[in-house]
């Protein structure tokens, strides 16, 4: 905000009762983190080639235009001003514009690096590092995107030339969707099914040459292009997603990615001792970044919503005084406040996730295999909860913001149309969770042979006391209690899980079993999903949290999170016998007690995100409050208002008003 400048939520700010800076380092993760994602906002937020806010108004093309000329310019800034990683990631995070670099950086790369032999990584890393190769991740086809292994892109063997044939047989073959493909990459790692001496070895990674270096022109072989329009205005269409098929391509035998398997040059096939799985690695790295994106996309609308539920006023005038604020009414807080505090619960359930990740990454580097299947289904499940509860909430954000939250301004409506794919690339989440069902079922299945489960699925150990036992809940106060609260998730989805497990074996075809149980594999692997977030929360809690009042208002915050999810799935609690109806009833009594202490810190916590007005892009949102004067005067600067009479007068509307009407009886 400017020196000086009138700030309309000043009285908002005041009924804080924490340290709003304490808050914001916890957001961020460290003081560390809070400084360089700062840094990197005002960078991004004072340089006119990042200028956002006539995105919706560009025709396709000049849009593209327009990304590639940012992308080109956060490059030079980044080399120039010689940022490390986690600052040209903010810079990235702030410049807020799909582009080909996500897929360059956050799969290209991670795919050499994840699959690629240490030679391969030292040949063709340095090269991506610097961007002298631009690439992309060619796996999804026009026929196949979820079932990976039914890919029908093949790369045949040739021992006479030492090089695979890359091949598209068929139109449904043809790779569609992946980003940067259409119009950028040089290079992609496309998946094919490997096929040697006429014999199938499953799906692998190939890098291949798209692209001239010289004039961009696609190589022989290749034909390549963008996909089109895609939902909505601006929002991901700054993003070349593209199609690309193969004619006979030739490519070295060095250029299969060969940590899982090898082909020698006699054509021997050589699987190593790293598990299969591994080709999905680069899927089970994206989606955990995910999941913490999905805490930047929902604390957005959130931060939006909730500013302008403060600015907003309707009815309740008493003696011609003002109208009630929005926010203050039960419904609109009881809708508002569980977002804010999924948007907590998303971003520590999501550093968690990261830890997860990191520690599972160094143990496959160890030659450890043993928690690859949790990390899988851990990211597979938070990724596909995550983004689901999100897409919905944006949603609900443009609704409480009324009529306003309809105009493109209010930023709303294209974060919207930006996020919600979110719930279908990097896997379908509804086959997400039928993967974490999986996972699940395995687990119970196991219980009785003495395996001791472990990590997120430690609780099923337990088993015998969750079957049946019984919440002792006798007051709204007694859901305070994380442990009260936990035991009761645990019961909902161990029960759950068993009620599944026990109606597989109904089936004489395990996985006809699987198919037809599936609606509710989903919603037993929600539950356990849920479940992870709610303890995630509280675990956060045990940790030092500096800063007066903050842990405080982050206990309020978990147990909104949690009560509201109990809320929301109460069916699940009461038909799994895991709480009775009345404690039902004394959890939601305890949410609207809740909700009323959450009310006086509500734009403070939404001010410890710390985003600028420029990430937000919306005249609601604006850190100031001041709302009106800026909707009015943004809406004279939409290209309708350059005349008074508009283009199409003189040919649509005039011969409309002079018509003669004959026969008419109007
Ligand atoms: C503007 C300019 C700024 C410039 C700034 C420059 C600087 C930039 C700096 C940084 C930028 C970084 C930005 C990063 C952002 C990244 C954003 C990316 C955006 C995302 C784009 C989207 C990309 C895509 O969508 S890619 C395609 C994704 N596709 C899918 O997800 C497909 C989904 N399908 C599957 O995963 C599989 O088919 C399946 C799992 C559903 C089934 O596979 P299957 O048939 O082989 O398996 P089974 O079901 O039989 O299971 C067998 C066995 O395997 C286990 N399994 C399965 N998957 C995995 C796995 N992934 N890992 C481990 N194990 C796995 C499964 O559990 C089974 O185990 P069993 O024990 O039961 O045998
Ligand atoms: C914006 C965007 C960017 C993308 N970027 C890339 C990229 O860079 N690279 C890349 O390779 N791909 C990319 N993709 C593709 C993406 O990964 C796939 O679209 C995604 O994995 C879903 O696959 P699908 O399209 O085949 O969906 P489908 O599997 O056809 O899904 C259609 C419906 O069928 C249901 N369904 C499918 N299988 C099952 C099942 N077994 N049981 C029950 N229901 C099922 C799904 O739930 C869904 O409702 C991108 C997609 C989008 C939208």
């Amino acid at each position: 905000m400017e020196v000086g400048a009138p700030d309309y939520l000043a009285g908002e700010r005041q009924t804080a009762e924490f340290d709003v800076e304490s808050m914001k380092v916890t957001w961020a993760g460290s003081r560390h983190a809070l400084e360089v994602s700062d840094r990197m906002a005002r960078l991004v937020a004072s340089d006119p080639v990042f200028r956002k806010d006539n995105r919706v108004m560009l025709s396709r093309k000049e849009l593209f235009k327009n990304t590639l000329r940012k992308a080109a310019h956060a490059w030079k800034r980044i080399v120039e001003l010689r940022l490390t990683e986690e600052e040209a990631s903010r810079v990235r995070f702030f410049v807020d514009e799909p582009a080909f670099t996500d897929l360059h950086w956050g799969m290209f790369v991670p795919a050499i690096k994840g699959q690629g032999t240490e030679e391969q990584q030292q040949k063709w890393l340095p090269l991506a590092y610097k961007m002298q190769i631009i690439g992309c991740y060619a796996q999804t086809e026009l026929g196949h995107g979820s079932n990976v292994q039914g890919l029908e892109t093949t790369a045949t063997f040739d021992p006479k030339t030492d090089e695979f044939i890359i091949h598209s047989p068929t139109l449904t073959s043809s790779k569609w969707w992946p980003g940067g493909l259409g119009k950028v990459s040089t290079h992609a790692v496309a998946y094919a099914r490997l096929i040697v001496d006429g014999q199938e070895h499953g799906v692998h990674g190939f890098i291949v040459q798209l692209r001239s270096l010289d004039d961009h022109m696609p190589l022989p072989g290749i034909t390549v292009g963008d996909i089109g329009m895609k939902f909505g205005s601006g929002a991901y269409n700054s993003m070349d997603n593209g199609v690309l098929r193969f004619d006979n391509v030739r490519i070295p035998r060095d250029q299969m990615l060969m940590r899982v398997l090898q082909v020698t040059r006699e054509g021997k096939v050589i699987q190593s001792d790293v598990p299969r799985q591994l080709i999905y690695g680069t899927m089970v790295f994206v989606r955990q970044t995910i999941v913490a994106d999905a805490s930047c996309a929902l604390s957005r609308a959130v931060c939006i919503a909730t500013r302008y539920s403060a600015v907003r006023r309707q009815f309740g005038s008493q003696n011609g005084g003002p109208e009630t604020q929005v926010i203050d009414y039960k419904t609109q807080q009881s809708r508002l406040f569980p977002l804010l505090a999924s948007a907590y619960a998303f971003r520590f359930v999501s550093e968690w996730l990261k830890s997860l990740y990191t520690d599972v990454t160094e143990k496959l580097q160890r030659g450890e295999f043993s928690t690859l299947p949790e990390a899988h289904a851990c990211t597979a499940g938070l990724k596909s909860i995550t983004t689901s509860a999100t897409a919905d909430a944006i949603e609900e954000c443009r609704k409480l913001c009324g009529g306003h939250g309809y105009l493109a301004n209010s930023g709303l409506p294209e974060l919207f149309a930006v996020y919600v794919p979110a719930c279908t690339y990097e896997g379908d989440n509804t086959v997400l969770l039928l993967q974490v069902a999986r996972f699940l079922v395995k687990t119970v299945s196991q219980l009785g042979s003495g395996k001791v489960p472990v990590g997120t699925t430690a609780y099923m150990g337990r088993a015998r006391h969750l079957i049946q036992c019984k919440s002792n809940v006798q007051s709204a106060e007694d859901w305070l209690n994380p442990q009260v609260v936990v035991e009761a998730f645990e019961a909902r989805s161990l029960r759950m899980s068993v009620a599944c497990a026990e109606n597989l074996a109904k089936f004489p075809n395990p996985e006809e079993g699987f198919a037809q149980l599936a609606a509710d594999l989903v919603e037993a692997a929600a539950a356990h999903c849920q479940l992870i977030v709610v303890t995630k929360f509280f675990e956060k809690l045990q940790q030092d949290i500096p800063g007066k009042g903050v842990k405080k208002q982050l206990q309020i915050l978990s147990s909104v999170y949690a009560l509201y999810i109990l809320h929301k799935h109460l069916g699940d609690f009461l038909s799994t016998g895991s709480i009775t109806p009345k404690q039902g009833a004394l959890a939601n009594d305890q949410l609207r007690s809740l909700y009323s202490k959450i009310r006086p810190n509500a734009v403070a916590l939404v001010d410890a995100f710390n985003y600028t007005d420029h990430y937000l892009s919306s005249v609601l949102g604006r850190y100031d409050g001041n709302v009106y004067p800026t909707l009015y005067e943004e809406a004279w600067k939409d290209p309708l208002n350059d005349s008074v009479v508009p283009d199409g007068y003189q040919e649509y509307i005039r011969p409309l008003l002079k018509q003669q009407i004959r026969n008419a009886r109007l």
